[in-house]
């Protein structure tokens, strides 16, 4: 029997791309896992002139084509039970009552807005046309929210003038991985990290997503975007703040939220005066991926041979508190890189005084490394000294290595289905305050900004490899070296 709290849930975008992708494959799941409860209808809308029937045969076509795993006919059974399509278009706010008529208003119920952002405001305002905004009832939107601060805070005002921010459940699915979760655990439960987490242990950081694909045939989208808005701006800066927050008084929703928001305020600004020496930017020519000849950004489908659009970023963050004063924090993501992995990488400072400096002039710095994807675990290399009767003192760099899987011998869920759950408990804690968008925004339309005033092409890298050369002068002329994946 699932431990949730009756609700419905209503997708709106109920044939689309993300929904046929993630959102049936994750409520399946939890169905498998008897976490949905018993009453929980799943109600898809749509422009679509579509019944029960036909929308089951929508859904199992996309569980068939999406899960890694073979559709289970007596899971199928009772999930199908639960869907049903209500036909609407947004646009027609007098045919929210309808909808109405299809939900239990003795429970809450969920609203997924799986489509455009643009259309949030409307569908917004039939729901309260409707009466359906009241406060036991949720809402749940996707990135991208906008495109800067300002069409991001046109979102969240068309939003607001409807929807309490309690109401509100932001998508960051990063926020829903069992490793980028994991953090809390790892710095608050455990001293000997608690402890040791400041500019007096640590001397700088390396946060890393690399991706192997392209832009996946979405040139139309991605060519306004660029990695900055698609990855920086959200998932690379909300792992920052996990790295970086201050510990919160507790673990409720706004407690561990305002101390990222405090993170992200505290971000050095980047400018036309600074970006240079802080931020490399780069895009992919022709390559080879895995030992496949895959082409350059610029002759992906639809491209614009003249586009800058970025597909690699590097950034030296400072963060201007006192906690991480004198602590570089190194942010890289790309496409088309040599392998998918996500890691972050604390290097630890060098002790005070070398008591082996006769045999080691310079001792290596202790290095945790955690893995949030794809082998997700931690490692941490610490000195030892090599068995023996030599008198020499002879150190070996040793691994302390624990991995998830191995470890746990389960599977991590995947990060649609928590944050689903999440949405259904109303814990807002693994999504993204308006306050946390706004602020990432305004940082991030700063180097944008930057970058359109100096009007500098992308530096080249070749697909396959970790991103232009300049990527590696950025970090190297402070004296340290990006990690190197295994
Ligand atoms: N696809 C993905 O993996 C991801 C997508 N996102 C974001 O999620 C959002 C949705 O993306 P995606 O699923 O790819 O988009 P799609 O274009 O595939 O789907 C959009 C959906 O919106 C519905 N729709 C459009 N206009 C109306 C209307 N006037 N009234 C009712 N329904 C309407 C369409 O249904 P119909 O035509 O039947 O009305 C369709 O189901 C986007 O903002 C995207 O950036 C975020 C992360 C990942
Ligand atoms: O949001 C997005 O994320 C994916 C990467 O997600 P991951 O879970 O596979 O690491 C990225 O490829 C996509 O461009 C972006 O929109």
């Amino acid at each position: 029997m699932s431990d949730i709290p009756a609700c419905d849930l209503v997708i709106f975008g109920a044939k689309g791309d993300l929904t046929r992708r993630k959102l049936l494959p994750s409520l399946y799941q939890l169905e498998k896992y008897g976490k949905l409860p018993e009453q929980t209808k799943i109600l898809g809308v749509g422009r679509a002139d579509w019944d029960h029937a036909a929308y089951c045969e929508v859904a199992k076509e996309a569980l068939i084509t999406f899960m890694l795993e073979p559709l289970d006919d007596n899971i199928w059974q009772r999930f199908s039970q639960r869907l049903d399509f209500h036909k609407l278009d947004v646009n027609d706010s007098a045919g929210f009552e309808g909808l109405k008529n299809k939900l239990d208003s003795n429970h809450p119920a969920i609203f997924y807005f799986a489509m455009h952002p643009g259309t949030f405001g409307t569908i917004c305002q039939g729901l309260a046309v409707a009466g359906l905004n009241q406060s036991q009832n949720r809402i749940v939107m996707e990135k991208p929210l906008g495109t800067d601060l300002q069409s991001s805070r046109e979102i969240n005002n068309s939003v607001a003038k409807f929807f309490s921010e309690s109401q509100v459940y932001r998508i960051d699915h990063y926020l829903g991985k069992e490793s980028v979760l994991n953090l809390l655990a790892l710095r608050f439960a455990n001293t000997v990290f608690a402890s040791f987490w400041d500019r007096n242990s640590i001397d700088h950081v390396e946060i890393t997503v690399a991706e192997q694909v392209g832009i996946e045939g979405r040139w139309g989208y991605f060519d306004k975007a660029g990695q900055m808005r698609d990855m920086v701006q959200n998932h690379l800066l909300q792992i920052l703040t996990m790295i970086a927050m201050s510990p919160p008084a507790n673990l409720k929703d706004d407690s561990l939220r305002s101390e990222k928001i405090a993170v992200l305020n505290a971000l050095r600004p980047i400018d036309k005066t600074n970006i240079r020496e802080k931020v490399v930017r780069g895009q992919y020519t022709a390559g080879f991926v895995n030992g496949v000849n895959v082409p350059g950004y610029l002759e992906e489908d639809g491209a614009n041979q003249k586009s800058n659009t970025e597909t690699f970023v590097a950034i030296r963050v400072d963060i201007d508190n006192w906690r991480w004063a004198g602590v570089p924090f190194y942010l890289r993501t790309g496409k088309r890189l040599p392998s998918k992995c996500s890691e972050v990488v604390v290097y630890f400072k060098p002790l005070p005084l070398n008591l082996f400096s006769e045999f080691y002039p310079k001792l290596p710095q202790n290095k945790l490394t955690i893995r949030l994807q794809p082998d997700e675990g931690m490692d941490i290399e610490i000195l030892n000294k090599v068995p023996g009767l030599d008198s020499n003192h002879n150190l070996q760099t040793t691994k302390l290595d624990l991995s998830f899987s191995e470890t746990f011998h389960q599977q991590s869920a995947d990060a649609y289905e928590r944050l689903l759950l999440e949405v259904m408990r109303g814990r807002q804690a693994l999504f993204v305050h308006r306050d946390e968008v706004e602020a990432a925004w305004k940082w991030v339309d700063s180097i944008i900004s930057a970058w359109e005033t100096e009007k500098e092409p992308p530096k080249t890298y070749q697909a396959g490899t970790w991103g232009p050369v300049a990527s590696v002068a950025l970090i190297t002329k402070d004296g340290h070296s990006w990690h190197e994946f295994e």
